[in-house]
């Protein structure tokens, strides 16, 4: 379903060049929770952005459902993001709108009238729990209920993807839980392939059924069991006695 083949991104700061992301190849099939972990400036952020395009590679191919995303032109890559949706540790939301305001945007984006955009933002803000929370503003909810907002507005166009940068850093571990079962229940429920990328390992063996480890722009192995299963810190622990875990600064006990 998403194919990233040799793909690498370097930025430049201050006239320097930095290699984020080194020839990366991987494979996500549908229905999948896949993780990306790694330590601080391992390139996680980067390569998640590439599966959207949201950072464009300078070498290597995207492809999502069959396509070449690389290859489409500007309106085309649009309706294809549309199959992808995002969540950021900050939330994003946009603070002069209510909750529902902030999840009927994508509808709004793409023309849907007033009445089924109402309809839609009202069935994803009840399955997240916050239908009662419609006409607030994101200042007045909690980091947890600000993410689940943000959750509601990624499915409202119901999406086969759901991209995820680390949805729980800011969070405490009781909201992370909650946090981690909305996810795994969008994956169960509606078939939702997710992507996440953390440096925690806890939501790697709560939540995912593959996981790549990244170092310093690179791969360095991957790890996976079937699709409804997660990867035990067994497992983890076996690959290496641990050794490649150590590397990232990730603790795998
Ligand atoms: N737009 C950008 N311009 C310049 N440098 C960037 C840009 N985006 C990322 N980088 C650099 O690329 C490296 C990898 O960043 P990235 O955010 O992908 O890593 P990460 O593994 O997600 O780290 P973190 O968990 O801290 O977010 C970092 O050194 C970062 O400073």
């Amino acid at each position: 379903m998403i194919s990233l083949h040799q793909v690498s991104k370097t930025f430049i700061n201050a006239n320097r060049k930095f290699q984020a992301v080194d020839s990366v190849s991987l494979h996500i099939e549908s229905g999948d929770i896949y993780g990306i972990i790694g330590s601080s400036g391992a390139g996680k952020s980067s390569l998640l952005r590439m599966i959207n395009l949201l950072e464009r590679p300078d070498a290597g191919t995207v492809v999502v459902n069959d396509k070449d995303l690389m290859l489409l032109t500007d309106r085309q890559l649009r309706e294809e993001r549309r199959t992808m949706g995002m969540i950021f540790q900050s939330f994003n939301l946009v603070h002069n709108r209510t909750v529902s305001g902030n999840v009927a945007m994508p509808l709004e984006m793409i023309g849907i009238p007033r009445k089924e955009r109402a309809e839609r933002v009202s069935e994803y803000l009840d399955f997240v729990g916050l239908l009662d929370k419609s006409d607030q503003y994101p200042s007045m909810l909690s980091g947890g209920q600000q993410q689940r907002v943000a959750i509601a507005r990624a499915l409202v166009n119901s999406p086969k993807v759901l991209l995820c940068d680390e949805p729980t850093s800011s969070l405490d571990p009781h909201t992370t839980s909650d946090i981690l079962s909305i996810l795994k229940h969008i994956n169960q429920s509606f078939g939702v392939t997710i992507v996440i990328v953390t440096h925690e390992m806890d939501v790697i063996t709560t939540l995912c059924n593959k996981v790549s480890m990244m170092s310093e722009g690179k791969l360095l192995q991957t790890l996976q069991t079937e699709q409804g299963n997660t990867i035990s810190s067994d497992e983890i622990s076996r690959v290496n006695n641990g050794q490649t875990w150590g590397k990232l600064g990730v603790n795998h006990d």
